[in-house]
């Protein structure tokens, strides 16, 4: 099959006619990325400080030229705006100044996602704590009760939802809004559905903090009833700024029992508890190991630690998840433990995780339906 070459596609953005103006639109200097993956097209184009007042036209108007192209099966674009290296920060807005107009700017205010009824955050204060699998956990274990639930893999230079769900399906773009991949019967969006990820991610905080509001706002989400956002991990500007983009129903955090792990726990619900966002609680991952051939158990990373810590800092423990190589095997083969294995302890413990959200959120029945 003959396909467009970088260039070919550069040429096409260069000569786009904007279907809200009809005017001429060049965007050689937005495009920041382009990937071609057989038949797919992947393209980052980034405004820099000059984020465009009609970003869905532009979407569109790029998608439609690139498409053209012979060869070309699937166009995704991606629109960023981030600050240059170095460059001077825009001016602040009315809206965004504080009051006395001389302080530093104001956070973003949060704002809800229309039709998405709760959003919580699954964070740690480190990485490869689990946070992903436990997100994707919880998410079925609420869906197995009964209500409509989306994942967002927030972690850009990351991303695991793909393997996790077992899928690489390319999301659909109708108008500019992106439709979420369904697998396993939930919502799911991720940058690895978007970009190809076998290329590393070398964006820098604004960048990402631009595909992450993308994720948030211009995926069809709703109707839903929860959306679990799976959090980058760490607890840095980045983590923060995404905090303040939506109203969160709360934010679970995972550590292992490690002192180590728990230190960064305590880090990563200090900065939701610093904008006011309620902790649903700890979660300790990898808490116990059972011998798969004589049943003995131990306690590899020590035990207990999340529950202490829990109990110092008055937020609820959620439960303690087992150090289970099957765990880890299911969610590598996308097929996470609470479907596949749901009579283990593992999906019991994360079962038992969603019930106690469930409860606290008091989300009692489905109040939408797919
Ligand atoms: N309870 C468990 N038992 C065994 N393996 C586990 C368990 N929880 C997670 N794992 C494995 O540990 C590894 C890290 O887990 P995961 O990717 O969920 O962590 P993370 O905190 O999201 O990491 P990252 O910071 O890289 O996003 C994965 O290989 C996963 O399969």
């Amino acid at each position: 099959m003959t396909m467009p070459t970088k260039q070919d596609i550069r040429s096409a953005l260069s000569k786009l006619i904007l279907v809200d103006t009809g005017k001429r639109l060049d965007l050689l200097d937005s495009v920041s990325r382009i990937i071609i993956d057989e038949g797919s097209v992947g393209i980052v184009l980034d405004f820099h400080d000059n984020k465009p007042d009609n970003p869905n036209f532009i979407r569109e108007a790029a998608e439609k030229a690139v498409a053209k192209l012979e060869g070309v099966k699937q166009v995704n674009v991606v629109l960023t705006a981030t600050r240059a290296p170095g460059a001077e920060p825009s001016k602040p807005t009315r809206e965004s100044r504080a009051p006395d107009a001389g302080g530093p700017p104001k956070p973003p205010s949060p704002s809800p996602i229309p039709g998405v009824k709760h959003v919580i955050a699954v964070a740690s204060g480190k990485g490869g704590v689990g946070k992903s699998t436990t997100s994707i956990n919880i998410a079925l274990a609420l869906q197995e009760k009964g209500l409509s639930v989306g994942i967002l893999d927030a972690d850009i230079f990351g991303p695991s939802l793909p393997t996790l769900l077992g899928t690489k399906e390319k999301p659909a773009i109708n108008n500019g809004v992106i439709e979420p991949v369904k697998s396993h019967n939930l919502k799911a969006m991720s940058i690895g559905f978007l970009v190809d990820t076998d290329q590393p991610v070398v964006w820098r905080g604004p960048r990402v903090m631009g595909a992450t509001q993308q994720m948030l706002r211009d995926v069809a989400w709703r109707p839903l009833d929860i959306l679990v956002v799976d959090m980058p991990p760490g607890t840095g500007d980045v983590q923060l700024t995404m905090v303040q983009q939506v109203p969160l129903s709360g934010a679970v955090i995972v550590s292992t029992p490690q002192d180590l792990s728990l230190i960064d726990a305590r880090k990563g619900l200090a900065m939701f508890q610093k904008v006011g966002v309620p902790i649903l609680g700890i979660v300790e991952n990898m808490s116990t190991f059972h011998c798969p051939n004589c049943g003995h158990e131990s306690h590899i990373f020590g035990h207990g630690g999340a529950k202490e810590t829990a109990e110092e800092l008055s937020v609820p423990f959620l439960g303690g998840i087992p150090l289970d190589p099957d765990v880890r095997a299911r969610s590598d083969a996308g097929t996470p433990v609470v479907t596949s294995a749901p009579n283990t302890e593992a999906a019991k413990a994360y079962k038992d995780i969603a019930a106690s959200i469930q409860k606290t959120l008091k989300l009692k029945k489905k109040l939408f339906n797919f």
